[in-house]
């Protein structure tokens, strides 16, 4: 079988339309949603995802703001400075790119973040909403593949859903959506044993661990979804994922690429939760 690509960019800018009429209509009733991006040092990778959310925000006619802090910031400042966008009516979404410096406590950023102004659902207060089934933001790149599937007619409920990662946040998030929507869930990690044998047993198979190539056509049965979530760049510093695309893509029955697979879909799924945020702001008030 020769695999269908699931055409990321192309979903996502689907999307993307959509959202900017929705920030069209809210702007007419005076909010317009905003988001503030903490960068903390000078990490190449994370500079050009967030200069690509900037770009995303002003193509959707949303604000955003981004905050550069030294390195060397202390964690007192960077929570200060967090306390301060929780308390802006102009800001409806607070990111703080990840990785942070070691001497800062990740968790404790986090959890600084007003659970309303969440927009990477990582947050305890959205985790535990995502879980029950409540009303939540939920975190971006697991979205942004539930709407490829949905998007691709795929559907979920009763299929086996195999997640290769366990992150807070892509492997297990991602495992709890596929939960939520029906399906029958396997994590998979780096003390799996036997994991060809699980993930030979998949109909969709979710690949989150960040080493290139880590997928090979023998752990993919035939006819299965992939969804390549790797963001990595190989030996000759080209961009790719974590399946061997080539040889995955003759057996499989879907495929998404790396790039213009998940990750187009991750920063879609973050104005999603930005407008969400902006819209909801006005019933509180
Ligand atoms: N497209 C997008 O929008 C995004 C892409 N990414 C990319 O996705 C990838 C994963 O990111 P993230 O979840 O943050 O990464 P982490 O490094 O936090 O997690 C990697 C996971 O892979 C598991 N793993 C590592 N080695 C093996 C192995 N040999 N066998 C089985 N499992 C293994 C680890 O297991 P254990 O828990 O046991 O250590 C861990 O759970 C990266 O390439 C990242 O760049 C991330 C976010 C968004
Ligand atoms: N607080 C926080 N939230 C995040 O959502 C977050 C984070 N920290 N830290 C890093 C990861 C990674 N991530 C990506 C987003 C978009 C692309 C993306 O747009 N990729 C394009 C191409 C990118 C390129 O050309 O380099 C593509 O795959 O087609 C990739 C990766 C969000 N992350």
């Amino acid at each position: 079988m020769t695999a269908t690509i699931i055409n990321g960019k192309e979903i996502a800018e689907k999307k993307r339309m959509e959202i900017a009429e929705e920030v069209s209509k809210l702007k007419k009733l005076g909010v317009t949603p905003g988001l503030a991006v903490i960068l903390v040092g000078n990490n190449h990778a994370s500079r050009t995802y967030v200069t690509n959310k900037e770009k995303a925000c002003k193509e959707l006619g949303m604000n955003s703001v981004l905050i550069e802090l030294p390195e060397e910031i202390s964690e007192q400042e960077l929570l200060s400075k967090i306390e301060e966008l929780n308390m802006d009516d102009q800001i409806h979404g607070i990111l703080v790119q990840l990785p942070i410096p070691k001497h800062i406590d990740e968790k404790k950023v986090i959890e600084s973040i007003s659970p309303f102004k969440d927009v990477d659902g990582f947050h305890p207060i959205n985790i535990g909403r995502m879980m029950t089934g409540q009303n939540a933001f939920l975190p971006c790149t697991p979205y942004g593949i539930m709407v490829l599937l949905e998007e691709t007619g795929i559907s979920v409920a009763g299929k086996h859903v195999v997640v290769v990662g366990r992150s807070n946040i892509v492997g297990k998030p991602v495992g709890q959506l596929f939960l939520n929507q029906h399906a029958t869930v396997t994590y998979c990690h780096s003390k799996t044993k036997d994991l060809k044998g699980h993930t030979n047993q998949a109909d969709i198979l979710i690949a989150a661990v960040g080493i290139p190539n880590f997928i090979t056509a023998e752990h993919v049965k035939e006819g299965a979804v992939v969804i390549d979530v790797g963001i990595n760049r190989n030996e000759a510093g080209k961009l790719c994922g974590d399946v061997a695309f080539a040889e995955v893509s003759e057996k499989a029955g879907y495929i998404t690429p790396v790039p213009k697979g998940v990750g187009p879909m991750t920063i879609t799924m973050l104005m999603f939760n930005t407008l969400k945020s902006a819209a909801e702001s006005l019933n509180r008030n």
